[in-house]
C-alpha cells in the first residue's frame, strides 16, 4: 500500500547537553527527518531511552540543557505518540479499552472498529476483552503497539517495540508498523541491527558521548530480511556495534 507522507510529520532536531548527578551523560546533534524513520542504536546506558523521553518531554532524572525543536517551528507536545521499553498497560482495563484509551482520557468516542481492526492486525482479536495479567510479555508488548498505531500521530517515538517478540511475529509486525507509520516521523530504539537494517531510512549510532550517523541501505524502507543490501548493512552494523561497546 503506497501513502502519501503526512504532512503534519516534521524534521525533529535535539541538540544539547544532559546530565546526570553533575556527570554529562552525552551531548549530542540528532535530527530525524521529516516523515522518515530514524534507528537509534547503541550501548545499554548510553542514553537511548533518555533521547526518546527527552522529545517526549518526560522526566529523565537529568538536566539537559539545549534545543528541541520541529522543523515547521510548531510545539512538538500533543502530536506525538510514545512506546515506552515497559508496556504501561492499565491492569484494571482490558485489552481494548488499554488500545482505545487515549481517545477515552480525550473525551472523544473510541474508534472501535479500528482498534478491532488493529488487534487483529497484532495477533489479539480473540485477546481484546482480558486484562493485560493474562496476556505473556511479547502479547503484552503487542497491545502496546496496537495503542500507539492506534493513536495515529505524525511524531512517533518507540522504545524496542518488539524486543519481547519471536523472529516470525517481530517481522511481521515490523511490517505492520511500516505500513501504519508510512510517512510519519518515527524514532525506533533498538537493540537489533537488522531491524534498523529493514526500517531505517537513517541509522544513529549513540556512544558514551554523542551520536553518529551509520550508512543506511539506499534503497527505501521497509526492506526484506533477505536483500543483500540488508545484511551487507546489518553485519557490518553488528560489527560497529562491537566495537563501540568495547570502546
Ligand atoms: N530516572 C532516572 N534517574 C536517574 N538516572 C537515570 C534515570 N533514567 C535513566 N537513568 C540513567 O541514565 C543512563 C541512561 O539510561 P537510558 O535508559 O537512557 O539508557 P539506554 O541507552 O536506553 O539503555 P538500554 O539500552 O539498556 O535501554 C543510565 O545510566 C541510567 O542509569
Amino acid at each position: 500500500m503506497t501513502r502519501n507522507p503526512d504532512p503534519a510529520a516534521p524534521g525533529i532536531r535535539l541538540c544539547g547537553t544532559h546530565g546526570i548527578a553533575q556527570s554529562v551523560l552525552f551531548d549530542a546533534d540528532i535530527a530525524l527527518g521529516a516523515a522518515e524513520w530514524t534507528c537509534l542504536l547503541g550501548p545499554s546506558g548510553v542514553g537511548k531511552s533518555t533521547v526518546l523521553r527527552l522529545i517526549a518531554g518526560l522526566d529523565t532524572g537529568g538536566a539537559f540543557d539545549g534545543t528541541i525543536t520541529a522543523s515547521d517551528a510548531a510545539p512538538i507536545e500533543g502530536r506525538l505518540g510514545y512506546m515506552a521499553q515497559s508496556d504501561l498497560l492499565m491492569p484494571w482495563l482490558s485489552v481494548m479499552d488499554n488500545v482505545v484509551i487515549g481517545a477515552k482520557l480525550r473525551g472523544e468516542a473510541p474508534d472501535h472498529a479500528r482498534a478491532r481492526s488493529l488487534l487483529d492486525r497484532v495477533g489479539l482479536r480473540a485477546h481484546a476483552d482480558k486484562t493485560p495479567a493474562a496476556l505473556s510479555g511479547g502479547m503484552r508488548q503487542r497491545a502496546a503497539l496496537a495503542r500507539v498505531l492506534m493513536e495515529d500521530r505524525p511524531i512517533v517515538l518507540l522504545d524496542e517495540p518488539f524486543s519481547a517478540l519471536d523472529a516470525g511475529t517481530r517481522a511481521d509486525m515490523q511490517e505492520l508498523a511500516a505500513e501504519v507509520l508510512h510517512g510519519k516521523t518515527v524514532l525506533l530504539v533498538t537493540h537489533d541491527p537488522a531491524e534498523a537494517a529493514r526500517l531505517g531510512h537513517q541509522i544513529l549510532v549513540m556512544s558514551a558521548q554523542e551520536a553518529t550517523p551509520w550508512p543506511a541501505p539506499s534503497t527505501p524502507p521497509i526492506r526484506a530480511i533477505e536483500a543483500p543490501d540488508t545484511l551487507a548493512c546489518q553485519s557490518a552494523l553488528l560489527a560497529h556495534l562491537r566495537e563501540v561497546q568495547a570502546a
